[in-house]
């Protein structure tokens, strides 16, 4: 059985890792459907990983389309115990310029039309959210960007996520709101995802690669994707660096995770008065607490 304990989403931008060596392309299916595309699992650094590309290889899911669920299962499937997310968003403080890497440790949910959850019928569980990234993962990926000297690149550790359902950009009454939130970056993936991983006991971190400064800014023009296009090349090339930084820190030192056990508490209905259907269709993510 193929397996890797490192899995990577890769988004707008990043739709392969050219480093990836040994690559087998798996393509699973799950309870909650097929994922976006086959996952690529291969070595990186002598250490299996397994990737995605979040919108399909060729880029065809818009936002409100992707199949978080099934991308998170598959990644369950293959024994992923981090996942790291790399992200294309926009800039919502002046000081974090196209180019720059935000690590953030908080989000705010915008969107309005994505599943969040691998429960329901019958099985009730409520995860502990309040730091939705894992702490650990998101130290070593600021550490890993550090120790690159990437050029142009300025690393923000900590920051907000404001995640929007898309696929329109946001108007500028919306985003100088999330301006006065204080929020850092925006995008449109990372909520849903950052929720499912959790409910997975996966450990999660997103490495948002600035491309614009979305539309709020005097001295800028508003976001449109030509000009997206040109900043996620660059971070692209950035992005796989850092990211065989962190695997290579990752193999010679897992994290413990609190993430990793983060269904212990969480389950309110007993599984043993819970429908045999839900049960069988969860038993990946509950055999542990079965
Ligand atoms: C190409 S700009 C908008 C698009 O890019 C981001 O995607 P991802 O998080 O997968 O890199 C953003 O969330 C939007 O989906
Ligand atoms: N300005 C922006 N808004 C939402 N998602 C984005 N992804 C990249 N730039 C973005």
């Amino acid at each position: 059985m193929t397996e890797a304990k490192i899995g990577i989403i890769g988004g707008s931008g990043l739709y392969q890792m050219e480093a990836l060596q040994d690559i087998e392309e798996v393509q699973l299916e799950t309870p909650f459907g097929s994922p976006s595309d086959a996952i690529i699992v291969g070595t990186l650094e002598g250490t299996q990983v397994a990737f995605l590309a979040r919108h399909g290889r060729h880029h065809h899911l818009m936002p409100s389309e992707l199949p978080f669920q099934a991308n998170i299962h598959a990644m369950k499937q293959l024994g992923v115990e981090y996942l790291i997310s790399a992200s294309a968003v926009g800039s919502l403080k002046a000081e974090v310029k196209p180019l720059d890497m935000v690590v953030p440790d908080q989000f705010i949910d915008r969107t309005k039309n994505r599943v969040s959850t691998f429960f329901g019928d019958g099985i009730v569980a409520h995860i502990a959210f309040g730091d939705p990234v894992c702490p650990q993962l998101a130290q070593e990926l600021a550490t890993a960007v550090a120790s690159l000297n990437l050029d142009q690149v300025t690393l923000h550790q900590g920051g907000t996520y404001v995640c929007m359902e898309g696929p329109a950009f946001s108007t500028k009454a919306e985003s100088n709101l999330y301006r006065s939130w204080d929020a850092t970056v925006i995008g449109m993936t990372n909520l849903p995802e950052a929720k499912l991983a959790r409910e997975a006991e996966i450990a999660y971190a997103t490495l948002a690669l600035v491309t614009d400064y979305d539309c709020w800014h005097p001295d800028h023009d508003s976001v449109t994707v030509e000009m997206v296009i040109g900043n996620l090349r660059k971070n692209a090339i950035n992005a796989q660096r850092v990211i065989q930084a962190v695997v290579k820190q990752l193999a010679q030192n897992p994290p413990a995770s609190e993430a990793h056990s983060a269904l212990q508490y969480a389950i309110l209905t007993p599984l043993s008065q819970a429908p045999e259907q839900t049960k069988e269709k969860l038993h990946l993510l509950l055999k542990k607490y079965l």
